[in-house]
């Protein structure tokens, strides 16, 4: 069985000598990957350049087993991603933005987009303008637009920004839902290190462009009690690196 996702040594310099460096990492069918780092570490930037929106400097990336450019139509057609906010046309309502969306998937019907507004909690609000939306609700909707087409990979950036706690529950009740009952692989950065302990089986911390540390959860946590030690301690030790060239506080 071929990974879901594959970074070889995959690389992005912006001019102002700032991106990410020489990442490796693959995602095997069924995981949901969580990807941790400081602001600035370059999670989007990663997250942009699995879906296209960024080309890469060095390295290659494939998903479903083929490479991304060049069969991007048909792997991209399995991938639901949202990226940083949506941007909305705030005067239709969430139940046509979902139809304008739909246009671009022949097999997606009424009843998905009842189905998907239900996934998010947004059933009572189909008809209501994006303009009168809430933070948090803009958020679900980006959510229940980007697995409209029944994706089989999903990529969420910071997808519980905005969410109110009801909300945070409910994401991460879908998520253990499509996850269990569809086998969808997930790759969700989020600063909410917490849900990431109870919903990854896998998490990977990138710190100022490289992968410091990635693996299983229950590994990770094996010498730490909670991930947001570990987490704590790994940038610690990498800042140690950084400075005295070796760890000197013993984490
Ligand atoms: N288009 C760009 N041009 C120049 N620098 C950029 C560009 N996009 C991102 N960067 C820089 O690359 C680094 C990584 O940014 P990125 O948005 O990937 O971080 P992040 O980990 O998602 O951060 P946050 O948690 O704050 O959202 C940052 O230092 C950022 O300033």
């Amino acid at each position: 069985m071929y990974p879901i996702a594959k970074l070889t040594g995959v690389t992005k310099e912006f001019r102002n000598g700032r991106g990410i460096n020489g990442v490796d990492l693959s995602l095997e069918q069924g995981d949901i990957y969580g990807l941790l780092g400081p602001n600035g570490a370059g999670k989007t930037t990663l997250l942009k350049m699995l879906t296209g929106l960024i080309t890469p400097n060095f390295g290659s990336i494939t998903l479903f087993g083929q490479d991304r450019d060049a069969s991007f139509a048909s792997v991209m057609r399995k991938v639901g991603c949202m990226i940083e906010s949506a941007d909305f046309h705030e005067y239709v309502t969430a139940g046509q933005y979902l139809k304008l969306n739909a246009n671009f998937y022949p097999e997606v019907g009424r009843e998905r987009i009842a189905e998907v507004l239900e996934m998010v909690g947004l059933e009572t609000y189909a008809k209501e303008k994006i303009g009168y939306f809430s933070t948090g609700m803009k958020q679900r909707l980006a959510m229940a637009s980007s697995v409209l087409h029944s994706p089989e990979f999903v990529i969420w950036d910071e997808p519980t920004n905005g969410l109110d706690i009801e909300g945070v529950v409910q994401f991460r009740a879908l998520v253990k839902r499509l996850s269990d009952e569809q086998g969808i692989t997930f790759l969700i950065s989020s600063h909410m290190i917490h849900e990431l302990e109870q919903l990854c089986n896998r998490v990977g911390i990138i710190n100022r462009g490289v992968l410091i540390r990635e693996g299983r959860v229950p590994d990770l946590m094996s010498d730490n009690t909670s991930l947001e030690q570990f987490y704590m301690n790994e940038l610690q030790r990498g800042k140690e690196l950084m400075e005295y060239g070796r760890p000197v506080s013993g984490t």
